[in-house]
């Protein structure tokens, strides 16, 4: 099988930089910035060796992919996720995201109705009172200078997602110290370093390192929490059942509108019969890790090139002032009409996407449309920041930060895959709409009170250095400056 996969690789093209023996392990022994900038430079590469590149690490095969035809494929036929993942495993065990296949169907199938736009669009008020918090939060900073955006950012989907996915407030953003946020701060940062850095993956080294104590406190903080609030919720469940038992207790939608993830999925699996706690626990930390960095960072990149491009932020303003005719809190009715806003996020993700590349496992040889052969063992990186830059598809301006070519009349891809950031296929993510209407909420709330200033870019195409945290996140924390509007009290 091995001589296969070398005879098969040994057919698609290479980068310049492959060593013999260990291929490219030496292009990633960087720091999240060098890192992140070696897969950004295979990404040009591989537009110009038509979409594929193949590329050694040691003994394991890799591939990047960024034709989208090609990329529909993968994405479709390979679901297993590559074998990297084991290390965020420990702490969300067999949570939906990073399952096996053969667990991740049924979990996927309970998950779906939970994310039914109708249940979503129920969560718009926890949104929009977080957002409330976070422009007071953010008011201790606003005419002083610049400061790092991303702790109030990070804060504000922290408290979202919690309250939405278990109900319960953890306030985070009044109390940045709290032990679950840090933990999972530190957990994040731990299980990103085993993933680059080969010499922390084997368990038996890492278990004898200081860090390991500290991974397991992580652990533990994060468990715990979580077990507590499903324990409770199992009882006030019995306790609901034992008052009310003449009522039908059969699942409608209708009548959990008002739930959280934690009552639909406990519903949704089959009540008492249905998930056990463990399971709970994973799919809900699941969700927290899954939906919090990756909406902050969409927010902090928005503001970002908001900052950059002062007319396009002027735009947006236009457009708040005719959605709000007065200093009210936004309700789900507003976010339709904010289609300026819209776009600009979807150009946000299409220039800085938080997921910049997936990873999937090749079971079996797979011959993609464009002809190129993937052998079984081999690992295909889906590059979504490739495929979102390529000037075949988004033409010789590519780069260029254009909310405008999400207008309607001018947005005809010819294929799915030219625009992913929520990636595509049976595994897409399937908190794209609730993302959308969080980052959408928070942007409008921030941007109505204040206007964000940056250095302005000269250049058409907006620079940001990045770095790979997981997630791809701006390195300088979201470096802003803002200023109070004034006419904040009426806009
Ligand atoms: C801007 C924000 C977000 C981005 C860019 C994003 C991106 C992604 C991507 C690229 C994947 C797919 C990975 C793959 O194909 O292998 C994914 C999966 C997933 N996302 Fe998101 N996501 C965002 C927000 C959220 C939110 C807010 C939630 C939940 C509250 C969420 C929950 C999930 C889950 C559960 C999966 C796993 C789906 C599965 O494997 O069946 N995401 N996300």
């Amino acid at each position: 099988r091995r001589r296969h996969m070398v005879k098969l690789a040994a057919a698609l093209p290479g980068p310049r930089e492959e060593l013999p023996g260990i291929g490219l392990a030496h292009k990633f022994i960087g720091d999240t910035e060098a890192i992140m900038h070696q897969l950004q430079h295979f990404s040009y590469e591989c537009m110009e060796n038509d979409g594929v590149l193949r590329g050694w690490l040691g003994n394991t095969l890799f591939f990047v992919v960024v034709n989208p035809g090609d990329l529909e494929m993968v994405l479709k036929t390979c679901l297993e996720k590559d074998d990297l993942h084991r290390f965020i495993r420990t702490v969300i065990g067999n949570g939906g995201i990073f399952a096996p296949v053969s667990i991740w169907r049924r979990r996927r199938k309970i998950l779906v109705p939970a994310f039914s736009p109708k249940v979503v669009e129920n969560f718009v008020h926890v949104f929009a009172e977080q957002s409330d918090k976070l422009v007071k939060q953010l008011s201790r900073c606003s005419g002083k200078g610049k400061f790092q955006a991303w702790p109030f950012l990070s804060t504000y989907t922290l408290d979202s997602v919690c309250e939405t996915a278990i109900g319960v407030k953890i306030n985070a953003q009044e109390n940045p110290d709290s032990p679950f946020l840090r933990a999972m701060c530190d957990i994040l940062n731990m299980i990103c370093k085993r993933i680059f850095h080969l010499w922390l993956q084997p368990d038996w080294l890492f278990k004898i390192l200081p860090m390991y104590k500290k991974h397991q406190e992580c652990i533990h903080t994060m468990h715990n929490f979580t077990d507590r609030v499903i324990e409770s919720k199992r009882e006030e469940l019995k306790r609901e059942k034992e008052s009310k038992p003449e009522v039908d207790h059969e699942f409608d939608l209708g009548a959990y509108k008002k739930q959280t993830f934690l009552d639909l999925l406990i519903h949704l699996s089959g009540g008492e019969r249905g998930y056990s706690n463990v399971e709970l626990r994973e799919e809900v930390l699941t969700l927290t890790i899954a939906g919090t960095d990756t909406s902050a960072v969409a927010i902090g990149f928005t503001l970002q090139l908001l900052g950059k491009y002062p007319e396009i932020q002027d735009k947006v303003y236009q457009e708040l002032c005719e959605v709000f005719e007065d200093d009210r809190m936004l309700v789900k009715e507003d976010l339709m009409k904010l289609k300026y806003l819209e776009r600009v996020v979807k150009e946000s993700l299409r220039l800085f996407p938080p997921v910049p590349l997936i990873i999937r496992k090749v079971l079996e040889d797979i011959t993609l449309p464009s002809g190129r052969v993937l052998p079984a063992g081999s690992g295909v990186a889906c590059s979504i920041w490739g495929v979102h830059r390529d000037p075949r598809y988004w033409g010789p301006d590519a780069e260029r930060f254009d909310p405008d070519r999400f207008l309607p009349e001018r947005f005809n891809l010819e294929h799915a895959c030219s625009y992913m950031p929520f990636s595509n296929g049976p595994r897409n993510c399937i908190g794209y709409q609730y993302a959308l209407m969080s980052i959408k909420t928070a942007l409008s709330t921030i941007l109505r009170k204040y206007r964000v200033i940056m250095d302005t870019e000269e250049s058409p195409y907006p620079y940001i250095r990045v770095k790979i945290d997981i997630m791809m996140k701006a390195v300088d924390g979201y470096e802003l400056r803002l200023e109070r509007r004034e006419r904040d009290h009426h806009i």
